[in-house]
């Protein structure tokens, strides 16, 4: 009887199985995993990896020969597609190194659309599956984030104009996230750059969520603003993307019409947060392990006391 596998080992062999080089062409064709053998021939030979959805993901990056074949021969090595289709496999992914983009058009007529691009590769997919394509699709937000920098001692408010609006109306300063980059990161960061005022995050205040906005091509905006602490005060403001920038009494950021709804809204949070708490109104910030990646991630929510974080029961 076969020994049973188990834990690690278990899942060792399914990640080496998930990983399983496939090829279009007759079993037992020659060339090393990743390899596209006579790819000249055109002889339908591609080679993919099966992904864990039971999907195939074809890198022309890795396959040999790939400068020497031309669009017309390519279409016919994607007869590979029939193959996988009746293996079952539910999507073919084709990740196309930007030099190697006349290799688009051939595909886009079997049918393949883009996924999403980087700056140097473009990733198209066709769905073979059952009914309509269940693939997830690619980024569909961008994130802004400001920085609501609330002195408590002298109850002033950093505020600022943008250069290039057609209103000039006082908002706090901040900007767009840039990968990999923390929330409150990208708030002390933007603030810094637009009015070199040193700052600290201490929670997060609101989020706003706009569709089809102009300032991110037509996708959906993300608009978050955090609760900043100062710790420098002199302004010195980026003259290329500001107009104005001052300390301004959180109680006149309230009754001024000259101000954004949003900027508007918060500002009268803040009055609350400072007369009645911030717990009020903060959601503080916490790190916690992820369970699959073993990578760490930032939660946000509102202060949860301590007996109710290690609590076992419903005791
Ligand atoms: N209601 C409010 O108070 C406001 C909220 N926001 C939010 O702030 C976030 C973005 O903040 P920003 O200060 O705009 O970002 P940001 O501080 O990162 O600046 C964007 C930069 O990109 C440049 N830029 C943008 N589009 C461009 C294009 N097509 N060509 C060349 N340059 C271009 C701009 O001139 C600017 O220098 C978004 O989430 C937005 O919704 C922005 C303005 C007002
Ligand atoms: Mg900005």
């Amino acid at each position: 009887m076969p020994q049973l596998l188990r834990g690690g080992r278990w899942r060792a062999v399914l990640a080496r199985a998930r990983r399983a080089v496939l090829f279009a062409g007759p079993r037992g064709a020659s060339g090393g995993p990743g390899c596209a053998r006579d790819a000249t021939s055109g002889a339908g030979e591609l080679r993919g990896e099966l992904d864990r959805f039971g999907g195939v993901s074809v890198r022309l990056a890795r396959l040999d020969a790939m400068h020497r074949l031309d669009p017309v021969a390519f279409q016919r090595a994607l007869q590979a597609i029939q193959k996988w289709r009746s293996e079952g496999r539910v999507a073919v992914w084709l990740h196309i190194p930007i030099l190697q983009s006349r290799f688009i058009a051939p595909a886009a007529s079997l049918g393949f659309c883009f996924h999403h691009a980087e700056s140097d590769s473009s990733t198209l997919s066709l769905w073979l599956g059952e009914g309509p394509s269940r693939l997830p699709g690619y980024a569909t937000h961008q994130v802004g984030v400001a920085g609501a920098v609330f002195d408590e001692n002298t109850r002033k408010i950093l505020v600022v104009q943008d250069r290039n609006k057609l209103k000039n109306m006082w908002k706090f300063p901040g900007g767009l996230s840039e990968p990999g980059e923390d929330i409150g990161d990208t708030a002390v960061r933007e603030v810094f750059e637009e009015t070199g005022i040193k700052s600290e995050f201490r929670s997060l205040l609101s989020i706003r969520q706009q569709h089809t906005h102009p300032g991110a091509f037509g996708k959906s905006d993300m608009y978050i603003i955090c609760r900043l602490k100062p710790y420098s005060f002199t302004i010195n403001f980026c003259q290329h993307e500001c107009l104005r920038c001052e300390w301004m009494d959180l109680s006149d950021l309230v009754k001024t019409e000259n101000t954004t709804p949003i900027t508007s809204r918060v500002a009268r949070l803040l009055l609350y947060g400072y007369r009645e708490g911030f717990d009020k109104i903060d959601l503080t910030m916490e790190e916690l392990p992820a369970v699959y990646t073993g990578l760490f991630y930032k939660i946000y929510h509102k202060e949860l006391p301590d007996s109710y974080k290690t609590m076992t029961g419903m005791d």
